[in-house]
């Protein structure tokens, strides 16, 4: 009986996941989706959620409350069955300024705390609050693909680096712009540019001198993999790399994102041991099966009815 019970709340948590009732079906338009206020949260098509930055006529600036519904939203994102790749995208005319300097200035510039030592310690809570925003992408099994038009500044670099595939319009700019505001980047940038950029040159110019690289540059130097010359056109793009990526095995592909990940911050030898680890359990998937017969009978993996993950 317990198992049942058990077996059936595992089978339907689809129904019982609270982050669904967040999603819109099929629909780019509107504002947020509760119960975000920054985030609007939609299912364009079939396994594919797409989350769009949604402050337009603030720029996408990251608000107090933008940090945390990341969180929460990715959370239950890393959770929800019946997704297997997400789309970050922003709202108006750009991605994402940054930061909200109006919104975040009280929390970072005046910390409280009875003393020093206290003050400081809530100062690296929030410091490590905030890296998580971003932390959470990298985390999420399902790989995120981040499509960029017009600026990405700051903490939007942040952002980009944290996700599987960057893509980007002819017209946009990112701009490292941390140190013009007086402080080292502290949420990401620092730490996974460099994995990101080939040249250590390079990332270390564009952190201490915040100029702008516009999108030849960032395509040229990896920062992104492909450019668009407008927004719809990347939109169409990105889609079809979604739906690419969801008709996939999601046992392959999560299992794809997770040890690139490991690798990139392991030996060689400490990646194909945690690789050995992983495939014990994960090669006896039936999608194995599955695919491996699909691709004899020349069919696209599109055909092939894999189980929810
Ligand atoms: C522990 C935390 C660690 C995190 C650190 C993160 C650091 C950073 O992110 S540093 C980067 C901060 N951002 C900036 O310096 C960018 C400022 N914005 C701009 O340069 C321009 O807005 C931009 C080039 C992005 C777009 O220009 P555009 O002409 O299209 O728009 P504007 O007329 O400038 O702005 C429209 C309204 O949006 C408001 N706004 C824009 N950016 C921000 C922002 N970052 N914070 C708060 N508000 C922003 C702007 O004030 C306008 O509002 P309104 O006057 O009410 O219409």
């Amino acid at each position: 009986m317990a198992y049942l019970v058990c077996s059936a709340f595992i089978r339907n948590r689809g129904l019982w996941l609270p982050g669904l009732r967040a999603v819109r079906e099929m629909s780019t338009q509107g504002g947020p989706t509760p119960p975000f206020s920054t985030l609007s949260v939609t299912r364009p098509a079939s396994m594919v959620t797409q989350v769009e930055l949604h402050r337009p006529e603030k720029r996408n600036a990251m608000n107090k409350a933008f940090w945390s519904e990341m969180v929460d939203c990715f959370s239950q994102i890393a959770e929800d069955p019946e997704c297997r790749v997400v789309v970050v995208t922003g709202a108006g005319k750009v991605f994402t300024s940054g930061i909200d300097l109006m919104d975040m200035a009280g929390n970072i510039l005046q910390p409280t705390g009875d003393d020093a030592a206290r003050t400081s310690w809530n100062l690296r809570r929030l410091v490590k609050k905030y890296q998580e925003t971003f932390s959470v992408l990298e985390k999420c099994p399902k790989p995120v693909v981040v499509a960029v038009h017009g600026a990405c500044v700051g903490a939007g670099v942040d952002l980009i680096t944290a996700c599987d595939i960057r893509l980007c319009t002819q017209d946009a700019w990112f701009q490292v712009k941390e140190v013009d505001i007086g402080l080292a980047a502290d949420v990401g940038t620092l730490q996974r540019l460099p994995k990101v950029i080939g040249s250590r040159s390079l990332v270390n110019e564009l952190a201490l001198t915040s100029r702008k690289m516009y999108s030849d540059e960032a395509k040229s130097s990896g920062l992104v993999s492909r450019v668009f010359p407008d927004k719809e056109t990347m939109m169409s793009g990105a889609m079809e790399l979604a739906e690419e990526i969801a008709s996939r095995s999601p046992v392959a592909v999560q299992g794809t994102k997770i040890n690139l990940i490991y690798s990139r911050d392991h030996s060689v030898a400490e990646g194909l041991e945690y690789m050995a680890t992983w495939n014990m359990s994960m090669l006896q998937t039936q999608d194995v099966i599955k695919s491996a017969q699909a691709s004899m009978e020349k069919k696209s993996p599109k055909e092939v009815p894999f189980s929810k993950l």
